[in-house]
């Protein structure tokens, strides 16, 4: 209970996706920063340390600009040009002045203010590259730097100027360490990302090769096997199988060479795989031999699945084979009526004795298995 309660308020106050989850969060780490540096404020203001009603209008501007960025990330309603780098731009300028606001009020607390600034670059790691990130730090020390050296012109018996060249110095300290570790961060979070993806990749093509064969790219028999055996678990579904051999591809192999019979193969599976439908499955069942799953097809149809195979064959003549040669097969059909794995099984070897039927009355056909009597 209490875990699903807690997931449906973690959704509602971040969202779904990820990324959205992660800088949603991150801005409201940052409002939760302006709530306790608006109480330490006031709490300032109470011991007569800072103006009150500078105090206020601090904490109004600071909780309004936290509230903003919130609701424009958990809403999802910037545009497209809005990226997180670009609003990280815009939340650290907005924290730069909060900041420089808290010191120019702080008066002789003023030096927790400088503190502040770490996190300026922990913050801009999430979504800057470590050369914006040194930008913006580089730019909020300037901001800082102009404050400090305003106070010590105007208010120098308050801010007096030896003390603001310390703070200056501490800034720079603080500013440079974080930025140093916000590099560091960045640098292991991109390597961390890029391992990621490369695992990813590696994943896709173990399973790649799992499930397809390596030369034509059509589905191997090892991942056929568990379409098939899908298929025929699916209540009445009527289907057909094929059995497709090429014929006399041992004649090419030995007068053109391996290479040459494995382009053939390759030719092969590019024109029927732009000939089968989506949903029917084509798969290297052997050597030159194929299976051809076809699902909610009738006999007739499959024999005009093959019959248009035969002529795109025979329109694409494959030139390294030598002149005028035309892939052709034998094709042995059989109907499935969806009664299990043994209707399906008993199929397949229908439609193989089909294709070697094919084979010895001539090849360069496709005959018909009926359902046996
Ligand atoms: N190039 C190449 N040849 C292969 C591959 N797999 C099997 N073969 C060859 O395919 C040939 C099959 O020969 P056969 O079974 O005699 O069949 P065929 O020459 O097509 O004769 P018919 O089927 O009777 O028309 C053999 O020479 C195998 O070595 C492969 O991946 N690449």
């Amino acid at each position: 209970m209490l875990p699903s309660a807690m997931r449906f308020l973690g959704n509602l106050l971040l969202g779904r996706d990820p990324d959205q989850r992660l800088h949603t969060l991150l801005t409201l780490v940052g409002w939760t920063t302006c709530v306790l540096m608006s109480v330490a404020h006031y709490a300032e203001a109470v011991l007569g340390l800072a103006d009150e009603a500078n105090t206020s209008w601090l904490a109004v501007f600071s909780t309004i600009g936290a509230l903003l960025f919130y609701l424009l990330m958990r809403s999802g309603v910037a545009p497209q040009w809005v990226t997180h780098a670009r609003l990280s731009w815009v939340q650290a300028s907005w924290a730069t002045v909060a900041i420089c606001w808290a010191y120019a009020l702080s008066g002789p607390a003023r030096g927790a203010a400088v503190l502040l600034l770490v996190l300026l670059p922990l913050f801009g790691m999430f979504s800057l590259t470590p050369r914006q990130t040194w930008r913006m730090a580089v730019a909020a020390y300037l901001a800082v730097a102009l404050v400090m050296a305003w106070k010590a012109q105007v208010e120098p018996e308050r801010y007096d100027p030896r003390i603001e060249l310390l703070h200056l110095v501490f800034a720079g300290i603080v500013l440079s360490v974080s930025s140093v570790l916000a590099t560091l961060i960045g640098r292991l979070k991109r390597q961390s990302e890029q391992e990621r993806s490369k695992l990813a990749c590696a994943l896709e093509r173990i399973e790649a090769l799992a499930t397809h064969d390596e030369l034509t790219g059509l589905t191997n028999r090892r991942a056929a096997g568990e379409r098939l055996r899908r298929a025929a678990r699916e209540p009445g579904a009527s289907m057909c199988v094929a059995m497709i051999d090429l014929d006399r591809f041992k004649q090419v192999n030995d007068s053109r060479g391996h290479a040459v019979g494995d382009e053939v193969l390759r030719h092969f599976a590019r024109v029927a795989r732009q000939t089968v439908r989506a949903e029917d499955m084509l798969a290297r069942w052997g050597g030159e031999e194929f299976l051809l799953l076809m699902p909610a097809t009738t006999p007739e149809q499959a024999l005009t699945v093959l019959a248009r195979l035969r002529e795109r064959l025979r329109a694409a003549p494959l030139a390294c084979a030598g002149a005028g040669y035309t892939v052709t097969f034998s094709a042995g059909v059989a109907p499935c009526g969806g009664a299990g794995e043994a209707d399906l099984d008993a199929a397949i070897a229908r439609a193989d004795d089909a294709m070697y039927r094919a084979k010895r009355e001539g090849r360069d056909r496709t005959l018909l298995q009926p359902v046996a009597a």
